[in-house]
């Protein structure tokens, strides 16, 4: 019998290969056609798409992700690539190999199955990088693995994590995050939580994110003794014109100041890794929001990205099958 051999694949969402208006709108064309994201008849989606998105959003975008790139290109993905390596590290394992992916790009979800497959692997754990579950985010990681194993004759043993909104290493890895920056900083007035959107049908159609969202906010609060004064669960990034979950993290910065909170400490739960939606959007382009709306003081706590923490809950996580 062949040796037991596991392949654990971290897949995050991706990112264009570069922050110019044609790299970007090649993205966005894969991204927003895939329908687990936009649920639109095809033919209706396609006239928008193509007529209204493609032609102006990718100068907007590529601005944006000019502001956030690095050396290394896009934080997203070598955030996510970090992770990877001192995971990699920390199980010090032969019969264990680690990879990441893209949804969107490269390297791709069914190229890094197919890796596993000429490593000999016969167990297969995937973990998408998004502690909430959504079906716009995680079950299109469902959808990318599964084409690809549609292709085997001989299937490995799968294990699908869908979500780690409530365990218990994430949450105190995120509340480390906060502890130290009220050590290092002091502590401001109120910690907002910011997480990604979603239209709010989704969530009357069983999507699950929402509460989730919630769930976790209430145990980060929880776990760093916040009554219900000091902390606040908003939703960031919103696209087009439905209503997305709210409130809207811009309209409540917006409004905070004139309620007489001057000061916010902002972490976001849901993006294990830093990336444009919290490097541009939250530390940059919501916190100008609340400085002109008369704030004072505006503290963006990182993601978890490729500490010692993050590593831990992951292999906490994991446990089980590894
Ligand atoms: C209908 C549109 C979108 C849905 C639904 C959506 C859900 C969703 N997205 C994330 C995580 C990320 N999104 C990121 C960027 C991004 N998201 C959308 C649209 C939807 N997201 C767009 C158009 C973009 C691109 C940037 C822009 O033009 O504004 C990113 C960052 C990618 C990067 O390269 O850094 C992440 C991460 C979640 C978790 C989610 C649902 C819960
Ligand atoms: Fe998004
Ligand atoms: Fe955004």
């Amino acid at each position: 019998m062949a040796a037991k051999k596991t392949g654990i694949l971290l897949a995050n969402l991706g990112s264009p290969t570069a922050p110019t208006i044609p790299a970007v709108r090649k993205f966005l064309k894969d991204f927003l056609w895939d329908p687990r994201v936009v649920n639109i008849p095809r033919p209706i989606w396609w006239l928008v798409l193509h007529g209204f998105v493609l032609p102006f959003r990718p100068a907007r975008s590529a601005k944006a992700y000019q502001k956030i790139w690095t050396d290394k290109g896009s934080p997203l993905i070598y955030l996510t690539r970090q992770l990877s390596e001192r995971l990699a590290e920390k199980l010090q394992d032969d019969d264990i190999s680690i990879k990441y992916s893209m949804r969107y790009g490269e390297p791709s979800i069914a190229g890094q199955l197919k890796l596993f497959k000429e490593e000999g692997v016969n167990q297969i754990i995937v973990l998408p990088l998004y502690p909430q579950y959504s079906s716009t985010t995680t079950a299109s990681i469902y959808d990318d693995v599964v084409k690809e194993l549609n292709q085997w004759r001989h299937l490995p043993n799968l294990q699908f994590i869908s979500d780690y909104h409530q365990h218990d290493t994430y949450i105190d890895a995120i509340a480390d995050t906060v502890k130290s920056s009220w050590t290092e900083h002091g502590k401001n007035e109120l910690l907002l939580m910011s997480f990604h959107g979603l239209p709010e049908l989704l969530t009357k159609l069983g999507d699950p994110y929402y509460r989730q969202c919630q769930d976790t906010a209430r145990l980060i609060a929880e776990k760093l003794g916040l009554n219900e004064k000091q902390w606040l669960l908003v939703f960031q990034s919103r696209f087009g014109k439905a209503e997305w979950l709210k409130p809207y993290c811009a309209d409540t910065l917006q409004k905070l100041p004139g309620e007489g909170i001057k000061t916010v400490d902002v972490i976001c739960p849901g993006f294990a890794v830093d990336c444009l939606e919290t490097l541009e959007e939250m530390a940059m382009e919501n916190k100008a929001v609340f400085i002109d709306a008369g704030g004072t003081d505006y503290r963006y706590i990182p993601a978890l990205n490729d500490s010692g923490n993050h590593v831990d809950a992951i292999v906490n996580l994991l446990d089980k099958w590894i």
